[in-house]
């Protein structure tokens, strides 16, 4: 019996000639996603790597992110609520996974950082489409974002078309607006390419909401996953910030800002104003 010899035998069914068929490394594609790994240090410094791995895994995330966003949005436009609600409870768990890597990128020392960080020049994740695209569609819009990738063309063109497009707070006042709720004409037809503005006239419709939830549960829990998405990301910026004071002080960044003073004013953008203002206004319910 090999298991006294601590070894576990292979099964008589374990597929051992995978030649010319589908493996592990070939659905994946790993020659490709682990030969994706180049540290610019020279020699190499043993944490630059820690500091690309951090990144990637960080733009997968944001992928499956982005992906599961862009569904969210689109069941919202076609009222399928239950559907919504099982993305959007992956997303926050995606979220949770993007905050809970700061913890990594903590254990880089502010000297080990320094010893590599000027091969980055100006790159910097404020360059980051996936992490844009997703403000974006969240509905954090800003036209002078657009800038920075004009010297990607296709990457410039896609968030275009995350500027020019509803984002996931248009479409759930949308949603709202066929549904009976009384969401001013303003929000349902505009230009989507700006920001959504706090708008105190929304109000009364989330009161409503709130202070009726055996009512509108439907709409309640909607509601109570947006606040979720927001406070998950909020968080994520936190960390960010608290991360970045850790390492680099208040230097400026490498992408040319003035570095935690700029990432701090990003902490007072909200996507979904109203969601957070309606506490404010509710009173006791019998
Ligand atoms: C040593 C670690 C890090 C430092 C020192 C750092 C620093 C900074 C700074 C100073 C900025 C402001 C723009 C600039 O001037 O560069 C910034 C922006 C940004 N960084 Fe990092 N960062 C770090 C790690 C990360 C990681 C792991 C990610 C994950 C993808 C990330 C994503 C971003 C994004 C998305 C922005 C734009 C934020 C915004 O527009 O509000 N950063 N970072
Ligand atoms: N902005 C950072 C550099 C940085 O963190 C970075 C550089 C290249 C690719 C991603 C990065 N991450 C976040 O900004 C800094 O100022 O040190």
């Amino acid at each position: 019996m090999s298991i006294d010899r601590n070894e576990r035998p292979l099964e008589a069914g374990i597929h051992t000639d995978l030649s010319g068929r589908m493996t592990y490394g070939g659905y994946l594609q790993l020659d490709r996603l682990l030969s994706a790994q180049h540290p610019l240090s020279n020699p190499p410094h043993h944490d630059e790597m820690l500091f690309i791995v951090q990144h990637q895994v960080a733009e997968l995330w944001m992928k499956l992110l982005g992906h599961e966003l862009t569904a969210a949005v689109e069941h919202l436009r076609n009222d399928r609520v239950w559907q919504f609600g099982k993305v959007a409870a992956r997303c926050k768990r995606v979220q949770e996974q993007l905050t809970a890597m700061w913890a990594v990128l903590e254990t880089l020392t502010p000297s080990e950082y320094m010893q590599f960080r000027d091969v980055l020049g100006p790159s910097s994740g404020f360059q980051s489409l996936q992490y844009r695209s997703i403000e974006f569609l969240m509905g954090n819009k800003n036209a002078a974002m657009l800038r920075v990738f004009e010297y990607d063309p296709d990457a410039h063109a896609r968030l275009r078309a995350a500027l020019d497009a509803p984002s996931l707070y248009d479409e759930f006042l949308r949603y709202l607006a066929r549904w009976g709720h009384a969401v001013p004409a303003s929000h349902v037809e505009r230009d989507w390419t700006r920001a959504h503005v706090h708008d105190p006239a929304l109000l009364p419709v989330f009161e409503r909401i709130y202070e009726n939830t055996d009512i509108y549960w439907r709409e309640y829990a909607l509601c109570e996953d947006l606040v979720d998405l927001e406070t998950q990301f909020q968080i994520w910026r936190f960390r960010h910030l608290r991360t970045v004071m850790r390492i680099i002080g208040f230097k400026r960044g490498t992408g040319g800002s003035s570095g935690a003073g700029f990432l701090r004013q990003a902490l007072d953008l909200t996507f979904f104003p109203e969601l957070f203002d309606v506490r404010s206004v509710i009173g006791p319910t019998r």
